[in-house]
Order: C-alpha cells, then sequence, then structure tokens
C-alpha cells in the first residue's frame, strides 16, 4: 500500500468537525435509491435468467475482490482456517467464472483481497497461502488489540500486534479505546493509536471504530479524524461484535472524513465497512457510496475493503443465477 500509505500527521483538534445530520440523511436516501440501477436477478417462465442489466454481475466481481474473507469465531481452527485462504483463492465456481469470461486456474483476478483471521491464525493461513502460492496476492489480515471490546491493557494490546506481525500478518485491524472516544479525550486517543502504529512497523494499521457503540455521528467523524492524524491506512466501521454495525450514514459520515482529511494533507486513506454486509445489494450499495463520494479510483484494494465472513455465499448464488438462469442448490457451492 506504499502507493496510498499514511503517515499521519501532528494533532491538530481543529481537524476535528461538525457533521450534518440532515445532508447525511438525504445522501443516505439517494445512494439507496441507486440501487434500482442494478435489478437483481428474477426467475423467469422459461428458465433463463432475467437479470437484465449487465453491470451488476460487473460490479458484484469487483466487489468480491475487495472481500477480506474473515472468520473470527471462538472454535477457529487449522481446518476452517484452511477452507477460508482455499474459497479467498477461488471464491467462485469454475464454470461461473468461466462462463463470466474468466481464467479459473491460473492467474485469475478474481480472489478476494485478504483474509482475516485471529493472531493465533495467522501463521496457519500464511502457511495455506504460501502453499498455494497466493501469499502476497491475498494478504493475511489478523485483528488485535483485545478484539473486539479492546478491554485489555495497552501493553497487552501492543504486545499482540507484534505477535500478528512477527507471525506474518501484513495487515493489523485495531479497535480503538470507546471510552477515550466518548469522553471526548482525542488527544489521548491519538496517542493510543500511535503507539499501535508504531507497533505494526511496515504492516498496514486498519482502525476499527466500533461505531455503534460511538453514540453519536459527530463521534464517528472524530474518531475518523483522529485514526487518520495517527496514522491508519484505512478506518474500518465495526468489528462484526457490535449491536449496530456497518451502517451507509456512519460510511457517509467516515467517506466524508476521508475527503476531508485527503484535502488538507494529500493523503489517501481507505475506508472498510465490516460487520453484517451479508447480500450482493448490500455490497453495491457500498460501491455506489464510495463512487460517489471518493470517486471511482477509490474501489480497488489499496482503498476499500469489505469486512465480511457471510457476503460470498449471496455473491456467488446470483453469479450462477445470472450465467444459469436457475437458482443454484445448497450442495452446489462448499462454503458461503
Ligand atoms: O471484520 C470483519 C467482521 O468481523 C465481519 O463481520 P461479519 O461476520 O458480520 O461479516
Amino acid at each position: 500500500m506504499t502507493e496510498h500509505g499514511n503517515p499521519g500527521t501532528e494533532f491538530d483538534p481543529a481537524l476535528l468537525g461538525n457533521v450534518n445530520l440532515n445532508s447525511v440523511n438525504q445522501l443516505a436516501k439517494s445512494i439507496s435509491s441507486k440501487l434500482d440501477l442494478f435489478p437483481e436477478w428474477v426467475p423467469s417462465p422459461d428458465g433463463k435468467s432475467s437479470m437484465k442489466d449487465k453491470h451488476r454481475p460487473a460490479w458484484i466481481l469487483k466487489a468480491v475482490t475487495l472481500i477480506d474473507l474473515t472468520t473470527l469465531a471462538g472454535d477457529d481452527s487449522l481446518s476452517n482456517v484452511s477452507r477460508l485462504c482455499l474459497k479467498a483463492a477461488r471464491p467462485i465456481a469454475k464454470d461461473v467464472l468461466e462462463e463470466l469470461g474468466f481464467d479459473y486456474e491460473d492467474n485469475s483476478p478474481i480472489h478476494t483481497a485478504a483474509v482475516c483471521v485471529y493472531p493465533n491464525r495467522v501463521q496457519e493461513a500464511v502457511d495455506v497461502l504460501k502453499k498455494i502460492k497466493m501469499l502476497g496476492k491475498i494478504n493475511v489480515a489478523s485483528v488485535a488489540t483485545g478484539f473486539p471490546a479492546g478491554q485489555t491493557p495497552l501493553n497487552a494490546r501492543l504486545a499482540e500486534i507484534r505477535y500478528a506481525v512477527e507471525n506474518g500478518a501484513t495487515e493489523i485491524d485495531i479497535v480503538i479505546n470507546r471510552p477515550l472516544a466518548l469522553a471526548g479525550k482525542w488527544k489521548a486517543l491519538y496517542d493510543e493509536i500511535g503507539t499501535m502504529k508504531e507497533a505494526c512497523g511496515t504492516a498496514h494499521l486498519k482502525t476499527i471504530l466500533a461505531t455503534g457503540e460511538l453514540d453519536t455521528l459527530q463521534n464517528v467523524y472524530n474518531a475518523s479524524m483522529v485514526a487518520m492524524m495517527a496514522g491508519a491506512d484505512f478506518i474500518k466501521t465495526s468489528t462484526g461484535k457490535e449491536s449496530v454495525n456497518a451502517t451507509i450514514p456512519v460510511g457517509i459520515v467516515m467517506a466524508r472524513a476521508i475527503k476531508d482529511y485527503q484535502h488538507k494533507t494529500g493523503y489517501k486513506v481507505g475506508l472498510k465497512p465490516a460487520g453484517g454486509v451479508r447480500t450482493a445489494s448490500d455490497a453495491i450499495q457500498w460501491l455506489i457510496l464510495v463512487k460517489d463520494l471518493l470517486g471511482h479510483h477509490w474501489l480497488n484494494p489499496a482503498l476499500f475493503r469489505f469486512g465480511a465472513s457471510g457476503l460470498l455465499g449471496d455473491m456467488e448464488t446470483q453469479l450462477y443465477q445470472y450465467v444459469t438462469g436457475r437458482t443454484p442448490s445448497g450442495y452446489e457451492f462448499t462454503m458461503g
């Protein structure tokens, strides 16, 4: 990510700002309404696909390449991490992909951007990706810093980052200290994230704001700005464990903060919605948001990711429907 990396800046309280709720809500409505431009497949009586819009499959494929395919469960093990890596390398079934005009076997550009696992599973993910010659094409990301709550001592959180990096993670998804944000202690939050940036070394820093626990969109904007000033290469909405995760209004506020930060500093920071992104339509809505607010060039893995554990299933189903004209049976896909 050297092209887009963010070294951060001095803490500048003048960069904290105000959020206009009306304008956020209006924009959210307009983004949702644009989904109609990408109609879903509907079964037709002759069994043929009636997905008229050819752009939808293209957007779905694009979204596949932007996924951090994630497993963050207490029972994660070598076996499901291995399956995750294999799925990341070949996310779409061979016949579907070939029907859409892509090579399956060699150098297929259709793979996810990264896999995302707990620190204890990083080494396994690295080994599997190396074995299938996809390490580097697919990055290994790890959550760290007491994910998801972040309620462990700073030294333990920093040690966790170093452990994940030593084991081969090249992207670290940290969680912010929500009490500092809720108390408006922005400089203290900046300092803490700054130490995490240092601990990452050359690994890229993704900063999870856990927006569902930040109470207000104003706090979301300020936390975004503080994370970027402290050197976040990405700002990420959620852990997937809060009761409210990635929402469009939050995405609008974060995208605006990214734009404002770029305007002030010249640095481009990535956006990562995560948590509850489950359907192709959810994903397309985020692509529309990014294209409208940040520009088409933001839609690449260096600047945009989805954090998702359960999004691929619907995407694969919709592409299958598009090329075959029928709904797949449950057994036709190995993993959702
Ligand atoms: O960082 C990624 C999230 O934990 C994934 O959340 P999800 O399981 O709701 O897709």
